[in-house]
């Protein structure tokens, strides 16, 4: 790791108010960064990029759980994990280097401090009672970095609890097969749990309880890895909730936040007053949408594929709407009234129009295609996106508009309803 001396905060790029608060934080101090992490658009080359393989807690899905758990069916896991090392390879074959969860996860919890966090975020008193949550606190205590990441993202059964002393009243009532540390097999979708936006990492507050301990595994992996762990933190993960799926880089400084299932308004609300604050952002755009399955966030329905031009859901691109943000000047936000989603995109971002690439198909393919994530791609540079292969016409539309989509399998994947960009979260990117 390079060490380096660098500068605790970034300086206000766009002109923001500076405090006194804020010149006193740019004194000068040493540390060891990862020096290129860094994301100001959604479409600038992909340097780094942090996937989760999916693993284990993939194999605790089952018909009774799966609603739940937020699966709209059972995948077969050594298929998924297939496509998924598919997806991987396509990246690295455009020369981005691509981070597993499951490794910066490891190297985090050698840490000893981070792997006391590590045994708090697995063990839930409430649901084990005392007796048995101190049980599994001092197991967990004595196991190495790899067994804690395991129990933290697959889980534990109550059968596959360490023999206790005296086993306890919930012992004995729960149900072999129940969970005493519930698994994340929504940890696939990297692209919600966390986000870079400029040089800052955002870790989200989840909003269903499926997904709300991801949470902790991120902060701590942001908290206690070597790469990262001095990175500036952008809203606090304790915000009111706002998931990495409903944001969108539109262009450096300007950002896009859905608002409807996942992300509240005052989680919006909360990010943009800190992107604020912190210089990092000068617009913020708070889009409506609705608050179904379907377009459970903003890049289900629209995502970018070029610096002015994005895919998006037929039925979206009229309806979409925009509350604008700004900083008022004095330390607060100015919330402009709503107004057509394509039009104020391109006021803030500062071009004419954005393109809006017409999967104009009939209603009922395109409805297909949107539910089976057509509509969510990962850009890895301008105009080069990664989409499922299963979208055909979706696809073709990209291609007839100059867009290169390399299509991946994703039959097993999709199961979880989610696409190549919720399944990854960009670390790094070249300008645009
Ligand atoms: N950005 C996204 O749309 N992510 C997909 C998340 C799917 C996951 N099964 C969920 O319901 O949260």
């Amino acid at each position: 790791m390079d060490f380096l001396i660098g500068y605790n905060a970034t300086p206000s790029r766009f002109g923001c108010p500076t405090t006194l608060t804020d010149s006193l934080r740019f004194a000068p101090v040493t540390i060891d960064v990862a020096p290129n992490a860094r994301v100001d658009s959604e479409v600038g080359p992909l340097r780094t990029v942090l996937l989760h393989r999916p693993g284990a807690e993939l194999k605790r899905l089952t018909p009774r759980n799966n609603d739940q758990l937020l699966f709209d069916a059972i995948p077969w896991v050594d298929r998924a994990q297939e496509e998924h090392d598919a997806f991987a390879e396509v990246l690295r074959g455009r020369d981005v280097e691509v981070l597993f969860l499951a490794d910066v996860l490891r190297s985090a919890l050698e840490d000893p401090r981070a792997h006391t966090a590590g045994v708090r975020a697995a063990v839930d008193s409430m649901r084990l009672g005392n007796d048995l949550a101190e049980v599994l606190s001092s197991h967990l205590a004595g196991v190495d970095a790899r067994t804690l990441a395991d129990v933290l993202m697959s889980g534990v059964t109550f059968e596959e609890l360490p023999a206790a002393e005296g086993a306890s009243l919930v012992r004995k009532m729960n149900h072999p097969h129940d969970f005493a540390v519930d698994p994340l097999p929504n940890l696939l979708f990297t692209r919600d749990s966390s986000a870079w936006i400029g040089d800052r990492i955002a870790v989200s507050s989840l909003a269903m309880p499926a997904r709300r301990r991801e949470t902790a595994l991120f902060d701590l992996v942001y908290a206690y890895h070597p790469r990262f762990r001095h990175a500036a933190r952008a809203y606090g993960a304790h915000s009111a909730p706002v998931e990495g799926g409903d944001v969108l880089l539109l262009a450096p400084g300007v950002l896009a936040i859905g608002v409807g299932e996942r992300t509240t308004a005052a989680g919006a609300e909360s990010l943009a007053r800190s992107l604020f604050s912190d210089g990092v952002a000068h617009t913020v755009l708070a889009v409506p949408i609705v608050q179904t399955r379907a377009t459970m966030h903003l890049d289900t329905v629209c995502t970018m594929v070029d610096r002015d031009a994005v895919v998006m859901y037929p039925l979206a691109r009229d309806e979409l709407v925009a509350y604008t943000m700004r900083p008022d000047g004095s330390g607060g936000v100015k919330v402009d009234d709503p107004a057509p989603f394509l039009h104020s995109a391109a006021e803030a971002m500062g071009i004419e129009k954005l393109r809006v690439i017409d999967t104009g198909l009939d209603p009922v393919t395109a409805e297909r295609e949107q539910w089976d994530d057509g509509n969510n791609t990962l850009a890895l540079a301008p105009g080069v996106v990664v989409g499922y292969e299963r979208n055909v016409e979706t696809n073709a539309r990209l291609e007839a508009a100059g867009i290169e989509v390399l299509a991946i399998a994703g039959s097993e994947l999709g199961s979880g309803r989610g696409g190549p960009r919720c399944m990854s979260c960009p670390v790094a990117r070249d300008g645009i």
